[in-house]
């Protein structure tokens, strides 16, 4: 059968089994969501069969970083990555297909994200004469090739090209799968940097919203890497020992990012130790402590996400947030975010139906699902939220 048929039949057909895939800026491994997906739009209905984190090995993820938020980089480890990290992540499909007693030809298409290595928007590189820009390596078709499985990737480009910034694409999914009449709610997802998606009682798309808020877990995990040796403040325990520094926490969040208009994205390129170190010169606290620091850059991710938040909504309404992503896991985290949202209900998205840690995995999934059914949800002229398909389709030979 001519590929194209194939990819035909698989749109037709009333589900499908599709293979959300999302390596983050926290670099901690490739999620994997075997979802079983049927319908599309609004009537989307969608499964979480298997999900699993495979981790990235030590050598793995030195060698993204070697190119990872740099200006500078070795030009041809960037080539060689672009080939490798798509053939890496193939593999990881597989063993996870092996291990889960599922054949690849019983899967019908996979949705790769890849791997972030450079985040521009405009607002950002500030070039009058460049778009906004972002790059995602790991070439779907090696994907395809490597597991005989087509292949959806490199989603933000359209986004980007019908005027977003190619990110937060999570609200597409989140609208689709997540939205419910009558109830007001906050996605909030907490990866290495925070988003969160609106989603109005009213359901109506065109009100529907979405923004990146600044770090979440990046700069807590650079520091406690740096201080402690561990990847990550395991239950914020580190934090949890510390005290806020308030004048570090004031110059950290003294940054143009925090003022600029919904909505916007941003990367570790900007939030970075660097960033940090630069803060603390400015507010003479280099002498913080380790768990001081860590107290104090666990509040300012909170308050930089409370206040995203409250900035949109109506403090007469009612709203339930659901978290999602590793941050989701910190007690200290979320305890600093719940204080400055005392009025809503907080819960996890796993009471939606999803685990926190499958959301964005699985909602490449449901993107993907878009690009083969037709989609064509109009989310009017909402800004970051164009009316767009999105994704590359690779075959496997
Ligand atoms: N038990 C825990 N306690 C504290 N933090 C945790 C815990 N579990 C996970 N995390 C944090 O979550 C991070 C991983 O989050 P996640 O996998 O959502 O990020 P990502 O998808 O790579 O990032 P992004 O969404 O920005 O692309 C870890 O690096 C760690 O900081
Ligand atoms: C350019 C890029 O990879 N951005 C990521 C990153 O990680 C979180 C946040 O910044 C978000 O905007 C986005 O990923 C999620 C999956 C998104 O597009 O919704």
């Amino acid at each position: 059968m001519r590929q194209i048929e194939k990819l035909y039949k698989i749109a037709c057909s009333p589900s499908r089994r599709i293979i959300g895939l999302m390596s983050g800026t926290s670099l901690d491994g490739l999620d994997v969501a075997l979802c079983q997906v049927s319908g599309s739009g609004l009537a989307t209905e969608l499964t979480v069969e298997r999900f699993t984190t495979v981790p990235y090995a030590e050598r793995f993820r030195d060698d993204i970083r070697s190119v990872f938020a740099k200006k500078t980089i070795d030009f041809q480890h960037l080539c060689l990555l672009n080939a490798h990290i798509g053939t890496q992540h193939g593999r990881m499909v597989l063993d996870c297909l092996d291990t889960w007693k599922v054949n690849a030809n019983e899967i019908d298409l996979i949705a790769s994200h890849g791997q972030t290595v450079y985040h521009a928007p405009k607002k950002q590189h500030g070039l009058a004469d460049y778009p906004n820009a972002t790059l995602q390596i790991g070439d779907g078709d090696h994907m395809a090739h490597t597991t005989g499985i087509i292949t959806i990737s490199d989603f933000r480009q359209k986004h980007i090209a019908a005027g977003g910034e190619g990110a937060p694409l999570a609200v597409y999914g989140d609208y689709l799968l997540f939205s419910k009449k009558d109830e007001n709610r906050i996605l909030l997802n907490m990866g290495g940097i925070a988003n969160f998606t609106y989603l109005p009682g009213s359901q109506r798309a065109d009100e529907v919203f979405t923004t990146d808020t600044g770090p979440g877990n990046t700069l807590l995990d650079a520091f406690t890497s740096l201080y402690f040796q561990k990847p990550y403040d395991e239950n914020g325990a580190l934090a949890a020992s510390g005290k806020i520094e308030p004048k570090l926490l004031a110059a950290l969040k003294d940054h143009s990012f925090f003022d600029a208009s919904f909505p916007k994205t941003t990367g570790p390129e900007v939030f970075n130790a660097e960033y940090v170190q630069v803060a603390q010169v400015r507010s003479g606290t280099q002498g913080t402590l380790p768990h001081d620091l860590l107290a104090t850059l666990t509040r300012f991710s909170a308050e930089t996400i409370a206040e995203s938040i409250k900035r949109v909504i109506e403090f007469s309404e009612k709203y339930t947030l659901y978290a999602s992503g590793g941050g989701a896991h910190n007690p200290i985290l979320m305890q600093h975010i719940c204080e400055q949202l005392p009025n809503f209900a907080v819960d996890s998205t796993e009471k939606l139906g999803v685990a926190g840690d499958a959301k964005e995995a699985v909602l490449f999934a449901v993107l993907a699902n878009e690009t083969v059914t037709g989609g064509g949800t109009d989310f009017g002229t909402r800004e970051g939220v164009p009316s767009v398909s999105m994704g590359k389709i690779s075959f496997p030979r």
